[in-house]
């Protein structure tokens, strides 16, 4: 009875039970904490939020959809672009005498939108349509024209289940501009304040060319300078947007200064040799870049005929170039200034499908040997060019030597890139996934989705902060029981010893 009592005072707990207790809960703990991390890193089925913005360029319109993680609104998340339509028949500039057809030709992409869109997202979903050099060289020329334009689409817009947020037309300088934006945003480089890449854009009646240069604070033409601050970081864009320099109009301007004498014969370097059509004055006298040089006694139609010569081709490209006045320190051409160039470029929209075509997008290969397999292009008979490629748009084929040589011409004589900077340009269509153009960068300004400071970052992921909690309480735990079985444990053997 005493020696029971003398055990029980020196083991006042059933050791073994309260041994077991611990460990019960000790086991219990980590399976809560396993599961809890195991459960918050499960990937959830992601929700997104959308944004769309229809492109109205001279040529066509094309619209994008881009979508972006629903959490993140927070300017963190990233936006790509989840489906693009190409709508039908020609730009909705070339509706400006029958305008309800400009509204009209948008319907099938727009219900496309409609079936690519969740439901339950859609009217919180932005809609913009921004319209390039097509509409700035209507509204020059005919600006009510323009507005019916501008009402026809509009009307379409109001009447889908979107936000919309309406219907402009761009100013080069934001075209520009924008088009950088989306290069360097889909790149990476604005976040993490990376050197930036210049955005060259090549379209139907505009060409655009935007780039930071060490040598451009504004000051000497402030025409061409664009200030961003994006993520915490100043930039100084350089930008500048020729009008009627796009390729469409360019084959115009080449074309009328071979017609200038009003021949009813154009024998053009620029078109292969078997190449004969007979074409319109009014037609190609019809836009504004060229309207007011068409010859006054002009036939009404002329045989436009092929010649197949790059180096003629050159000449009559290099006509449309004026490199002699500059007022400023240095000059691209036309008068405008252009700091050095710097830095690599990306060139996209119709630099990237004439080039892909031609199979000059390497730029690796030496400048002369893209010049030397253009023309070899050109000097190819028409009917052998057709046979060679006899899936491909007619149109788009006949043009693809004038096109090649107004891209090199361009580059070189225009924008002073020489055999040793080409290779600094990428010709790039897209940009893991999203295509390069100016309509993502506009999204992503008129919905502040760039902000101008860098977001303050978590210093750890979600997962990893859950491993670490996960970790450090496992540890924790097993100390506990650590120090738990060198208290009792001896008492539990001298327990066995006394009895
Ligand atoms: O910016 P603007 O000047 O308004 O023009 P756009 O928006 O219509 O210009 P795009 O980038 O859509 O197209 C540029 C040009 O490339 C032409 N184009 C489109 N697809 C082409 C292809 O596969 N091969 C050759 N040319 C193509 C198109 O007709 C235009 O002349």
């Amino acid at each position: 009875m005493s020696a029971q009592r003398e055990m029980k005072e020196k083991n006042p707990w059933p050791t073994p039970v309260t041994i077991i207790i611990i460990i019960v809960i000790g086991v219990i703990a980590i399976v809560a904490l396993v599961t809890v991390a195991v459960l918050q890193n499960k990937s959830v089925p992601q929700k997104y939020k959308y944004g769309i913005v229809l492109d109205a360029g001279s040529s066509h319109t094309a619209l994008y959809i881009y979508q972006w993680p629903a959490e993140k609104d927070n300017n963190t998340g990233r936006v790509e672009q989840t489906h693009s339509c190409k709508v039908k028949g020609k730009g909705i500039s070339s509706y400006a005498s029958e305008p309800w057809k400009a509204g009209e030709s948008l319907k099938e992409c727009m219900g496309e939108a409609e079936n690519t869109v969740p439901k339950e997202r859609a009217h919180e979903t932005p809609l913009y349509l921004g319209a390039t050099a097509g509409m700035r060289l209507l509204d020059i020329v005919n600006s009510s024209a323009s507005k019916n334009v501008f009402q026809a689409v509009e009307k379409a817009l109001q009447n889908s289940p979107f936000s919309y947020q309406g219907a402009r037309i761009l100013s080069g300088q934001e075209e520009g501009a924008f088009g950088w934006v989306t290069v360097n945003y889909l790149d990476d480089r604005l976040k993490q304040g990376l050197k930036t890449t210049g955005a060259l854009d090549l379209g139907g009646a505009s060409t655009q060319i935007s780039f930071i240069s060490d040598n451009f604070d504004g000051s000497e033409s402030p025409i061409n300078s664009v200030n961003f601050r994006l993520y915490g970081n100043d930039y100084n864009l350089y930008t500048h947007s020729f009008l009627c320099y796009g390729k469409d109009q360019v084959l115009k301007m080449v074309l009328a200064n071979q017609t200038q004498s009003g021949a009813t014969t154009v024998l053009d370097p620029c078109f292969h040799s078997g190449y004969n059509e007979t074409k319109n004055y009014s037609v190609l006298y019809d836009s504004p870049c060229v309207s007011g040089r068409k010859p006054q006694e002009a036939p009404e139609k002329f045989d436009h005929i092929g010649k197949g010569n790059f180096q003629e081709c050159q000449k009559a490209v290099k006509s449309v170039f004026n490199f002699t006045f500059c007022k400023h320190s240095r000059c691209s051409f036309n008068g405008v200034f252009q700091p050095p160039l710097q830095g690599p470029f990306g060139a996209f929209s119709a630099y990237y499908f004439v080039m892909n075509f031609l199979n000059l997008t390497d730029t690796s290969m030496p400048l002369e040997t893209v010049k030397q397999k253009l023309s070899q292009y050109c000097g190819t008979s028409w009917d052998k060019i057709k046979r060679q490629h006899p899936t491909v748009n007619v149109k788009y084929l006949a043009e693809y030597c004038f096109s090649g040589t107004y891209i090199l011409t361009l580059l070189t004589e225009g924008y002073d890139f020489t055999a040793e900077t080409y290779s600094n340009i990428k010709f790039i269509k897209k940009i893991k996934g999203s295509d390069a153009g100016w309509t993502l960068g506009y999204m992503l300004n008129l919905t502040n989705m760039i902000p101008a400071e860098a977001p303050d970052s978590p210093p750890l992921p979600h997962a990893g902060y859950v491993s670490i909690v996960t970790l450090m309480t496992i540890l924790l735990i097993g100390l506990l029981l650590f120090v738990a079985l060198r208290i009792f444990w001896p008492r539990c053997s001298k327990k066995t010893q006394i009895v």
